[in-house]
């Protein structure tokens, strides 16, 4: 049912494609090797809808995973053993991140989430020292029952301080992280915080948030290790007529406060394109954070296919020379397939994404449009898709040990068949 090539023939085909793109200056060793540098983070909680560890109640914050696929992990272990089936059939380099809600306690030693330490990550550094994987990380302003509606632009000042001390916390954490595994750890903060109806006053409560990340940000931690980001959004459920933490607010934060903005692709007005926006923000910010993932007329967060947007964000960060600023990391929640392939499918994308972009002949593109030869660059651009850049894949993963067409679903199916299906 898949397309399957042996050793030889994906050689062979590689050599013929090689000299393809040499014709347009692309070697396409050199992309092997950018594809071998490029590290990717997967968001943990694709594995079990966000479920985390640390709470029974709901998923909140208006975002939502549908579907009720079998086999969503119970507990830490068997979430292990399904990034670990994920990671396996992706080639190339993979960062993994994390949700302060997925802290691992040992019987009895619960603590709420102000008074997180790095004790209830040992588990996880564990796991990712085994695994040679850095880990990111996120602190956890939802599914909780002090985050009805607020947390860190709250006017309840034991609320609003409850959910500082948390983001102090993962600060802390992060800072483990990165000196446990010897890689920088990008520290994500995403706060649901917003209005259903026509707020009286937007501005008192993006005054405090803004004084809450201060008070996150006073603690003492090492910015070459941790990376701090803030992520923006434009609505959620429950959360329609306004975000406290919108875009403006975040970029002029983050900017004014030296901190990374991040940009969800989900979290725009739908004709809006985060690939037209990384640009703009790359002339005026040393870093930025993306969050990839695929909204479908809302931030719906579905799997992040190798569709237009995907590879034209890839192409963007591509062409402005900033693979070693751009922190990438996908973000999506889908539980009506089968949620291992559910990874598999949008990280094997994103890398698609940029192998794709790594074989543009920019230097080309860019002169055709400074000559304003734009009939000829619609040309080059929609001939580039015919160029065989399947062949530079199959190498890649060759190299990489890992399927390179569909049939690494044989793989999934079995485990469905043998594990998945027996988590009743
Ligand atoms: C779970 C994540 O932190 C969350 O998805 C956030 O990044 C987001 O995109 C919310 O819409
Ligand atoms: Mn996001």
């Amino acid at each position: 049912m898949y397309r399957q090539e042996g050793g030889n023939q994906v050689v062979g085909k590689y050599e013929e494609a090689k000299e393809q793109y040499r014709g347009l200056g692309i070697d396409t060793e050199q992309v092997l090797e950018d594809m071998q540098n490029l590290t990717i983070s997967m968001h943990c909680w694709q594995g079990d809808d966000l479920g985390g560890f640390d709470h029974d109640g709901p998923l909140s914050g208006g975002i939502q995973a549908t579907g009720n696929y079998i086999g969503k992990p119970r507990n830490v272990e068997e979430l292990m053993k399904d990034l670990d089936l994920a990671f396996s059939l992706i080639p190339g380099k993979k960062k993994l991140n994390l949700h302060s809600s997925y802290a691992v306690f040992e019987a009895g030693q619960w603590v709420d989430r102000d008074k997180l330490r790095p004790e209830h990550f040992r588990k996880w550094v564990e796991y990712a020292k085994e695994r040679s994987l850095g880990i990111d990380f996120n602190p956890t302003f939802f599914s909780h029952e002090k985050a009805k509606q607020f947390t860190l632009s709250s006017p309840d000042e034991s609320i609003r301080k409850f959910w500082v001390r948390h983001g102090q916390a993962c600060v802390k954490i992060a800072q483990y992280f990165a000196e446990e595994l010897g890689e920088p750890c990008v520290l994500n903060i995403w706060i649901p915080d917003g209005f259903k109806d026509v707020p009286g006053n937007r501005l008192e409560p993006r005054r405090r948030f803004s004084d809450s990340l201060d008070e996150i940000l006073s603690i003492d931690y090492d910015k070459e290790k941790v990376f701090v980001s803030l992520e923006s959004k434009v609505f959620g459920i429950g959360f329609e007529s306004c975000t406290v933490g919108s875009s403006e607010f975040c970029i002029n934060y983050a900017a004014k406060h030296g901190i990374m903005a991040l940009m969800d692709n989900g979290h725009y007005h739908p004709t809006e394109t985060v690939s037209d926006k990384i640009s703009s923000m790359l002339l005026f910010h040393k870093k930025l954070g993306l969050h990839i993932t695929r909204p479908v007329r809302w931030d719906s967060d579905h799997v992040v296919l190798f569709d237009d947007e995907t590879k034209e964000l890839a192409r963007e960060i591509v062409r402005c020379n900033a693979m070693d600023r751009v922190f990438l990391a996908t973000d999506y929640f889908d539980a009506s397939i089968n949620r291992v392939a559910a990874w598999i499918i949008g990280m094997r994308n994103v890398q698609k994404a940029f192998l794709y972009a790594f074989l543009q002949p920019n230097e080309i593109m860019t002169r055709l449009q400074d000559e304003e030869q734009f009939t000829e660059l619609m040309v080059l651009q929609e001939e580039l898709k015919f160029y065989p850049f399947e062949d530079i894949w199959n190498e890649f993963c060759r190299r990489n040990q890992v399927p390179a067409g569909g049939e690494w679903m044989s793989q999934i199916r079995e485990y469905e068949e043998t594990v998945l299906k027996k988590r009743m």
